[in-house]
């Protein structure tokens, strides 16, 4: 079973992920793909300095994530622009480790997928998993953890789809608002329903 993990920015997938690391399950994970598909070298990093400049790139040639985080999260038109470069190499690449998990013979994969809903890639899964909380809270988290004001941290969520929505679109949903551990016990319990265990 291929299960797709999500939720919105700082909504707990991290936490979540490595709780189904800790079972055992192979992770596929979006936000480290996206950084190996843009290592200085390749195409995908070629291509975005062309179009945004060799401003986003740091002394060494990498990417300045914070620097291109400033401009993406800022402007939709931007946002889209980046997502029509680099989001066909992560794809490409995040199947490609899928299907090595599954001929190594692994029965379950987790795709752990910031973006599921907004790049439209439920097809890519079996059963969808939605990490939620309240807006208060997502905010909250969001800001201690980057250390931003509290305008730049609702940029970065209002550049998602709200949770409520994703929540429609899931096969289970874990509350974590609460603790760490009730948000484990929960994912237990779905697991369990799901089989996979
Ligand atoms: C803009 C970049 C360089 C900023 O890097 P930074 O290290 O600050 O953030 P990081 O990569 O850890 O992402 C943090 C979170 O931001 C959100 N996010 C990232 N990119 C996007 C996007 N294009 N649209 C909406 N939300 C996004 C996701 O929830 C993600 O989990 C980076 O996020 C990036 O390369 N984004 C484009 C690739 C992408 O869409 N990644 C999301 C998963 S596929
Ligand atoms: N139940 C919880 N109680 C307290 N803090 C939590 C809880 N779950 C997550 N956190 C904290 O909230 C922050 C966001 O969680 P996490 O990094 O798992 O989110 P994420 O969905 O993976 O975010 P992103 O999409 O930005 O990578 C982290 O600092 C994490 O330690």
């Amino acid at each position: 079973m291929i299960i797709g993990l999500t939720g919105s920015i700082a909504s707990g997938k991290s936490t979540v992920s490595n709780m189904l690391k800790a079972y055992g399950f192979p992770i596929v994970d979006a936000d480290l793909v996206a950084r190996q598909v843009v290592e200085p070298g390749s195409e995908t990093l070629q291509k975005i300095a062309e179009v945004f400049g060799k401003e986003i790139l740091t002394e060494n040639g990498e990417l300045d994530r914070k620097k291109l985080g400033a401009i993406i999260f800022n402007n939709e038109e931007k946002r889209q622009l980046l997502n029509s470069i680099i989001h066909p190499a992560i794809r490409k690449e995040m199947l490609r480790q899928r299907d090595e998990h599954l001929a190594n013979g692994e029965k379950t994969v987790i795709m752990d997928i910031p973006l599921l809903f907004e790049s439209k890639l439920q097809h890519f899964v079996d059963k969808i998993l939605v990490v939620s909380v309240s807006e208060d809270v997502q905010l909250q988290r969001l800001m201690e953890r980057n250390q931003l004001s509290e305008e730049e941290a609702k940029a970065r969520i209002q550049s998602q789809l709200p949770l409520s929505v994703k929540e429609q679109g899931a096969d289970a949903v874990i509350n974590n608002n609460g603790t760490i551990d009730e948000t484990r016990k929960q994912l237990e319990q779905i697991l369990n329903e799901w089989d996979v265990l």
